[in-house]
């Protein structure tokens, strides 16, 4: 059989593809030269030598038969789908040197000789799926294998003796049940590799001599007590201060995170140093640190708690720590407050899920961590801050103002973050749920990365209730429902925030019945006064209503439409906004002016 016709067996094996296979068809070969016809084929001189199958939710049956067949197959991906089930039968596929089948379901047992004759395997990634049992000793025997990621499954047992001049450069066990002596072989390999084993000893981790670990961990929880007291006290200190920070630099009686009111921007001048929260450090705990990307450093908290950490904000819903690791990225840990009621499987689901989500506007999770009472959530810290920062503190900070063409640029990112989250996460009715300027993050060139979205289904309903901003919406104030239309509602407050640089919390309905909102605050300005009354005076306002600003302006207020049936759905505010210029027809040399003042501005 040709190429074309093995492939499309093994498309018809797969299942939830949905238009994304749509290029596999028999009418154009897979590969002409290097070049691939077909999504996720990798071709080389017109032979398939790659199937990188990633991140589309894709589920059925591996058809390794056919994939045997073609003779230069060399790279095999799936990583972050949905397929569950026995391990499929790679054993067949002799010729592979790389196999990716990480964040899927696969679960059971994977048969101990597999390996065995897979002899150009260099490396092997299996990490976050249900795999039991124990490590198939036949990994051993592979002569050129460099990466082997097993982290996040649920092997048993003791880790197999790799050969002492094994090649190894990539290794990971961490967040398994295994037990028993660390070989000789991988005691160079970092801690990172190995926590969250309990049962697991001897270089790098702990001695397995059991008296002297007994004796470090009664040192360790009486060092973790003290600590633990001395940061509550710091903390509790720290936190009065960040709030008396907060109203009186954001000019916001409203701050903090009382029933009914939208939570405030985090102030970032409030920033404090301390160390992020011991009480992970408990025995075993410090294990569960899940990663959701395969291209990433491995970490343990561990190391979080030994990097130094900044608090960025604390709020109702989540506190905010950014952290500096030694040896690593700067990182963000996201410490949710209001997640208890959410089980092991169902966040780590959700996770999984949130991890594969991937979109130029959108802030991926890097890892999380489950304990029943609390849950992490890692990140990039992203250098530029918050949207919120930037529109309402920026003169605190000496910084310049946002100009109008910036701040279409970060409504236009927005809006295509939101347009992928709905087309990604269809089951969800308000697929972000928490839409406001400071889960907006800003890149060096402005381009706006969403964050905080889709926690809908494992925030404690009762709490999101009073933290959430799908909840301030006419819609939930007012019939107590929430719709497909709600998220719609948060952007178009959210464009109304950018357009006008007021907080929307000031304007934001307070409870049921209430009059005062920034949509009707707009509304009752007549468009011929937009211009000074209306529109942040920082960004550089347009002589009349009627220019483009004035046109996004409108948008918003369709967004913000109380009425759910007249008030636009989400494909119709993205377009619309995608229509909307930089520039007036009749103004063409209107911002290069404008730039030029405000570079004026910025300097002084
Ligand atoms: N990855 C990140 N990089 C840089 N800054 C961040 C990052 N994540 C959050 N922040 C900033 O840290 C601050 C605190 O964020 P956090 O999400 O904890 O609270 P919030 O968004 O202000 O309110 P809420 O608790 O309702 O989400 C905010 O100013 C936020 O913009």
């Amino acid at each position: 059989a040709s190429d074309s016709e093995l492939l499309l067996k093994v498309k018809s094996s797969l299942q939830n593809y949905n238009n994304e296979l749509i290029s596999w068809n028999a009418s154009v070969p897979p590969c002409s030269g290097d070049h691939s016809n077909w999504r996720g084929i990798l071709c080389y001189q017109g032979k398939v030598w790659g199937v990188k199958l990633e991140n589309m939710g894709l589920r059925g049956v591996i058809d390794v038969l056919s994939l045997r067949s073609l003779p230069y197959l060399r790279t095999l991906s799936f990583m972050n789908n949905d397929f569950d089930g026995a391990w499929p039968e790679i054993q067949h596929l002799v010729g592979l040197k790389s196999l990716y089948l990480s964040n899927n379901k696969f679960s059971g047992e994977i048969p101990f000789r597999t390996f065995e004759g897979m002899q150009w395997l260099k490396k092997i990634h299996l990490s976050n799926n249900h795999f039991t049992g124990t490590i198939p000793t036949s990994l051993t025997l592979l002569p050129r294998l460099i990466q082997l990621r097993l982290e996040g499954n649920a092997f048993t047992g003791p880790i197999p003796r790799f050969h002492r001049h094994n090649k190894l450069k990539s290794f990971s066990v961490a967040n398994n049940d295994l037990a028993g002596e660390i070989p000789r072989s991988l005691r160079r390999m970092p801690v990172s590799s190995f926590s969250g084993n309990e049962r697991l000893c001897g270089a790098p981790l702990g001695s397995c001599n059991s008296k002297s670990s007994t004796v470090s961990i009664i040192v360790a929880v009486v060092v973790v007590c003290v600590a633990v007291i001395v940061i509550a006290a710091v903390v509790f200190i720290l936190h009065r201060r960040s709030k008396r920070g907060q109203q009186t630099s954001l000019e916001n009686p409203s701050s903090g995170c009382s029933k009914g009111r939208v939570r405030e921007v985090g102030n970032e001048s409030i920033r404090s140093s301390r160390s992020l929260s011991s009480n992970h450090s408990r025995r075993g705990d410090h294990m569960k640190l899940s990663f959701l990307r395969d291209d990433r450093e491995r970490f343990d908290l561990q190391e979080l708690l030994r990097a130094s950490a900044e608090i960025l904000g604390s709020g109702c819903f989540s506190s905010s720590y950014k952290a500096s690791l030694m040896h690593g990225p700067t990182i963000v840990v996201k410490r949710f407050k209001q997640m208890n009621n959410v089980g092991k499987e169902e966040f780590q689901e959700h996770m999984r899920r949130l991890g594969r989500l991937s979109h130029p506007n959108l802030l991926p999770p890097v890892a999380y961590y489950y304990r029943r009472e609390e849950k992490l959530m890692v990140t990039d810290y992203v250098h530029n801050g918050s949207l919120a920062v930037r529109l309402h503190g920026h003169q605190s900070l000496g910084e310049p103002s946002l100009d109008w063409p910036i701040r279409l640029k970060i409504v236009k990112g927005i809006a295509k973050g939101l347009e992928y989250l709905y087309k990604d996460m269809p089951s969800l009715i308000a697929p972000h749920g928490n839409l406001k300027s400071s889960n907006v993050l800003l890149t060096e060139s402005f381009e706006p990365l969403l964050t905080d979205y889709g926690l809908v289904p494992v925030i404690n309903q009762d709490l999101a209730q009073d933290i959430m901003v799908i909840y301030k919406s006419p819609e939930y104030l007012q019939q107590g429902r929430i719709t497909k239309k709600t998220d719609v509602w948060c952007l178009g407050i959210l464009i109304l925030e950018i357009l006008t640089g007021k907080f929307p919390a000031n304007f934001l309905q307070k409870g049921k019945g209430s009059e005062v909102s920034l949509a009707s605050w707009v509304h009752s300005v007549v468009p011929e006064e937009w211009t000074n009354a209306v529109f942040d005076q920082d960004m550089g306002a347009t002589k009349n209503g009627e220019g483009e600003m004035g046109k996004l302006l409108k948008i918003a207020l369709n967004c913000v439409e109380g009425d759910v049936d007249k008030r636009w759905d989400l494909k119709e505010a993205v377009e619309k906004i995608q229509e909307v210029k930089e520039r007036d027809h009749d103004q063409e040399n209107f911002y290069t002016s404008y730039a030029s003042e405000a570079d004026m501005k910025s300097s002084t």
